[in-house]
């Protein structure tokens, strides 16, 4: 098969979704950032890409190219895509909703010093999991490897997001125990992580 002849169907609607959800992805952290903290205390760090990311990206992008070329019969399950398109979209607005509820409070580097303005959010997506910024995220990342049909990326990217957010939670709750004490261990043990097998 011609490999430019990919980019006219299957594959062609398969990458463009895929290079759209992560520019809105990014683009949107970055601008949602700027307006909730202002220009000067965001950086491009705030973009949220970085080297190991970048990484798994293209190794996903090259499993999609061979998997295309040697087994293209396994692309064509277009109801397991569009389902990768729907968990894009479901991870996103959850990851929105948890920026927009918490606003100023959702900083995309763990805060150790407890500032003045900081409140405890529990309400409205906090309501229903602690962690809807991580939990929106997963279930993003894994969507996009779903989108591809990657078997590869899919289950690569749901062990090491998740291993992630294992370790990052418990670091993150150390210091809002610190900060928030008994109030947020009454929080922790009626609302649930978000992230599955994490308390
Ligand atoms: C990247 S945000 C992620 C927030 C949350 N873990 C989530 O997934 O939606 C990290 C910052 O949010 C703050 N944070 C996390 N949960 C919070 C809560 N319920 N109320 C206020 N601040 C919170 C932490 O102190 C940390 O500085």
């Amino acid at each position: 098969m011609p490999i430019m002849d990919m980019f006219y169907n299957t594959a062609g609607r398969q990458l463009s979704e895929m290079f759209l959800a992560i520019c809105f992805f990014h683009t949107s952290e970055y601008f949602l950032a700027v307006t909730i903290h202002g220009k000067k205390n965001v950086t491009l760090n705030s973009l949220l890409i970085s080297k190991h990311y970048v990484l798994a990206m293209l190794f996903s992008l090259l499993e999609y190219l061979v998997e295309y070329l040697f087994f293209p019969g396994l692309k064509e399950y277009s109801w397991l895509s569009n389902l990768g398109l729907a968990l894009v979209l479901i991870g996103e607005i959850i990851r929105k909703m948890a920026i927009l509820t918490a606003g100023r409070a959702f900083t995309h580097l763990i805060k150790i010093h407890h500032e003045e303005h900081h409140n405890l959010v529990t309400d409205g997506i906090y309501s229903f999991v602690r962690h809807p910024g991580y939990c929106g995220f997963l279930i993003w990342s894994v969507g996009t490897q779903i989108i591809l049909i990657n078997p590869i990326s899919t289950v690569a990217f749901a062990l090491v997001v998740w291993r992630f957010f294992a370790g990052r939670i418990p670091y993150e709750e150390n210091y809002l125990r610190r900060f928030f004490g008994n109030e947020y261990g009454r929080y922790a043990q009626r609302v649930p992580s978000g992230i599955p097998f994490v308390k």
